[in-house]
């Protein structure tokens, strides 16, 4: 399909025309992208042939594996008959009709109602202008600040970024916009001290009834999570702390809102995050996993509640030339119901995730700095620690994680650095098989990130 050229020549005319996200420009350009040229199954090919475990499954989406032909057939076929059309005014088209009808299967009842978008963060931005106009149609003004977690991610638009916690990113751009709100994220291991998980659980689901207080609940729009926080390092919550979110949110009348991006689409086993930890949102919103990365397109579910208050409004004057793109909705189409038809996120929550989750913990626990090892379906993680028996972190957050990281993607095993937590989230498809190969090589790896530590005098 390409030119065929060098990984040199690759990697100079990438220096000079192409700027990366979240990339340090010339750092990258003075050591050179990794090119990546083929995917099948959990596996990646870069331009010198190295065959990669993608422990990633790119960025958290591809759900399905690499290299379906089903979904390319389904794109080339709906590009050929009907590329493009809108769905502004009063025009649709079948492919967007037949993945909303399809959607409105695979969500819980009492979520019969979507909108589209191409992104996560569209997604997320989306249901801030829902979320504000909702209140307003329901005439209360006020209600318009939105509460979310520190270090928690949504995304880098304004508002996904302001909704975020990562102040690394509010930095850049003057943020928060006003109207956003963070209370701190539910990490047991960092802020739990001697209480049990969930006693911590409850603690840490009031610190969000502190702040609507604080607030006032009159000005609070909605509470804001990710099921599980995956940009944030895999911190999953105790099973005490969703439902007592919830309790809280009703309370006080604050809309529920869960960001699925990750979570949804079978990534804990469940078809959303939500069904595991057992709440349910008024609004949650996703993308990745939708289409499995083979093409860009998100979606914001909304619950009858806000549904019937938004379709009751007048027009609600927001939207994207792409919302509903009709190629995007076939593939995106054609990948749910893979997941469905070939039970993939069943197997996820009776097989591959148990088993993942056992191997993980054998695997890593036995790790001098290693600690918290933990996970839910397919998406686990680790901590590096500087003392196990204190709970003590690395200084410098981040240092390690990255040492740790590029061990693993030397040795052709893409896993993630988020701070000091090394994460996985591998596509879903992966087999018993291939997670003993994968752990097989982090084993080695993780023997020689010991080794390294101890000669860099870090610990
Ligand atoms: C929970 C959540 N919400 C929104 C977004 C934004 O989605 P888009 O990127 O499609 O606009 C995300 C995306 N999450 C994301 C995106 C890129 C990199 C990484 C990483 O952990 O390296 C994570 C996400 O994880």
């Amino acid at each position: 399909q390409n030119q065929q050229r060098t990984t040199e020549q690759w990697r100079q005319l990438d220096a000079s025309h192409h700027l990366h996200p979240f990339t340090d420009t010339q750092s990258l350009n003075q050591q050179g992208a990794r090119v990546m040229t083929r995917g099948e199954g959990i596996y990646l090919w870069d331009s010198d042939g190295n065959k990669i475990i993608d422990g990633m499954a790119g960025l958290w989406c591809v759900n399905i594996g690499y290299g379906r032909k089903e979904l390319s057939e389904v794109a080339k076929r709906q590009m050929d008959e009907l590329a493009f059309y809108n769905t502004f005014f009063k025009t649709t088209h079948p492919a967007v009709v037949e993945l909303s009808h399809l959607l409105a299967q695979v969500t819980p009842a009492g979520y019969e109602h979507v909108f589209y978008t191409n992104s996560g963060s569209e997604s997320v931005d989306t249901m801030i202008r829902m979320v504000r106009h909702y209140w307003d149609v329901q005439g209360k003004k006020d209600k318009k600040t939105l509460i979310g977690r520190w270090n928690g991610y949504h995304g880098s638009t304004i508002g996904g970024s302001s909704l975020g916690g990562m102040k690394y990113m509010h930095e850049q751009g003057d943020l928060p916009i006003p109207g956003m709100a963070h209370v701190e994220q539910p990490w047991w291991y960092k802020y739990g001290k001697d209480l049990s998980p969930d006693e911590f659980g409850v603690v840490a689901a009031r610190w969000v009834e502190e702040k609507i207080l604080e607030i006032g609940p009159e000005k609070v729009a909605a509470f804001v999570g990710e099921p599980i926080q995956g940009a944030g390092g895999v911190i999953i919550p105790p099973a005490t702390y969703w439902p007592e979110v919830e309790r809280i949110c009703r309370k006080y009348d604050v809309l529920l809102v869960a960001d699925e991006v990750i979570c949804g689409f079978g990534r804990t086993g469940e078809w959303f995050g939500f069904e595991h930890f057992g709440f349910r949102p008024d609004i949650f919103t996703t993308a990745k996993g939708l289409s499995s990365g083979y093409l860009p397109i998100g979606a914001v579910f909304v619950g009858e509640r806000v549904a019937q208050g938004l379709i009751a409004g007048g027009d609600f004057n927001h939207g994207f030339t792409y919302s509903g793109h009709p190629v995007a909705s076939a593939v995106a189409r054609a990948n749910v119901e893979l997941l469905r038809d070939e039970g993939i996120i069943d197997r996820v929550k009776h097989e591959t995730g148990p088993y993942m989750q056992q191997r993980w913990r054998e695997t890593f626990s036995q790790f001098e700095h290693v600690d918290d090892v933990r996970g839910v379906g397919l998406i686990q993680a680790f901590t590096l620690v500087k003392d196990k028996s204190k709970r003590e972190l690395f200084p410098d957050f981040g240092d390690v994680g990255l040492m740790c990281r590029d061990i693993f993607f030397r040795n052709n095993l893409i896993m993630r650095a988020c701070g000091d937590h090394i994460v996985a989230s591998p596509p879903l498809v992966i087999t018993k098989a291939e997670i003993d190969e994968m752990l097989g090589v982090a084993a080695r790896c993780m023997e020689t990130f010991e080794r390294k530590l101890k000669d860099s005098g870090l610990a």
